[in-house]
């Protein structure tokens, strides 16, 4: 099996992670989670959103998270702007890089940004060239790329026609994501061929959630093409909003197991990792949703 030797890692548990938690989270201990996140080596951390508080009331304090932020050389910190609103917003903060993010999917894209696949195409289109032209690095999320939980099925033709729309525009890095984890194995590689059609393997990368286990065999399908990027989330948090039922992105703890044991280089402490996650569950009172982490967890007590 041929696989990439080095993957980067983007940890998105303090925005994906958090953003669909019922009790408030101080933006003390999100901070905390993601200075903790760069001391295990993280080296591109996805802090929050700059989106409608109406909306995701969890991500009300983006500019007071992103202030408090003691920043590492070399770790690259993104936000996520929907709009001209959100970009200008972020502008405070100094975002290394935004993230735009719209669907496959009418339905999910209505769902979720409120607006058509055309409308969030016409939406981002002045936020990329706004960034580019402060030499920010924009990069673009592409959800329910395998199946919607609205529309069920998605067809590589959708995927390939969203990535297309992004690469006229002007967006960098395209992240193709399994919003639901309905995605296996070759399903995600056909969505990973479509999206290739029009971003280069460099500037592509998977975000897998975990509903049905599938995330860490859609990440190795991936590695088998060259796929070098992926975004994870610390003990296994999150979940969208609008997606229903879907749970966590799969655990940054599981993925640096299997990249460990592949002799895959990631830069990342795992058990720092660990740490981090540990401090997380903690907080909201719970185990670590990552069964890398949890056998730690219980090899350090015995
Ligand atoms: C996109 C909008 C803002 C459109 O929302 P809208 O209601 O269509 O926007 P609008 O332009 O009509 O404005 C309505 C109100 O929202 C305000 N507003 C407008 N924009 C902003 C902004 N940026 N920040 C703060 N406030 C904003 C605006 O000022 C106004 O306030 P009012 O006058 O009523 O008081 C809304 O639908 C929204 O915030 N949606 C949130 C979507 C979201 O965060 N989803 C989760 C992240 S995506 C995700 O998790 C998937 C991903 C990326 O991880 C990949 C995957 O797994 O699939």
């Amino acid at each position: 099996m041929q696989v990439p030797s080095k993957v980067k890692l983007v940890d998105v548990g303090p925005r994906d992670g958090l953003q669909n938690e019922k009790e408030p989270v101080p933006a003390a201990v999100k901070i905390e989670l993601v200075h903790r996140l760069q001391e295990a080596g993280l080296r591109e951390i996805e802090v929050t959103s700059y989106v409608s508080p109406k909306w995701v009331p969890q991500m009300a304090d983006a500019a007071e998270v992103m202030a408090g932020i003691a920043r590492r050389p070399g770790v690259r910190y993104s936000v996520l702007t929907p709009n001209m609103k959100g970009f200008e917003a972020s502008l405070q903060g100094k975002p290394d890089e935004i993230v735009i993010f719209g669907a496959a999917s009418e339905a999910f894209s209505q769902r979720n940004i409120n607006c058509s696949i055309a409308e969030s195409i016409d939406r981002f289109a002045p936020v990329v060239e706004a960034a580019r032209a402060k030499g920010i690095r924009v990069r673009g999320a592409m959800s329910t790329a395998v199946g919607c939980p609205y529309e069920g099925e998605i067809a590589p033709e959708r995927v390939e026609m969203f990535a297309r729309r992004m690469k006229e525009i002007g967006v960098q890095h395209l992240g193709v994501a399994d919003t639901i984890g309905v995605g296996t194995p070759r399903k995600v590689q056909r969505a990973m061929e479509a999206a290739l059609k029009h971003f280069a393997i460099d500037d592509l990368s998977g975000h897998f959630h975990d509903t049905y286990g599938q995330a860490l065999a859609n990440t190795l399908a991936c590695l088998e093409m060259g796929i070098w990027q992926f975004d994870a989330s610390v003990a296994g948090l999150g979940g969208c909003p609008y997606a229903k039922g879907a749970t966590g992105n799969v655990a940054t703890e599981d993925v640096v197991f299997m990249l460990d044991g592949l002799g895959i280089e990631t830069g990342i402490d795992l058990d720092k990792l660990v740490d981090a996650g540990k401090f997380i569950s903690d907080f909201l009172g719970r185990k670590p949703n990552s069964r890398a982490a949890t056998a730690i967890l219980n090899k350090r007590v015995q």
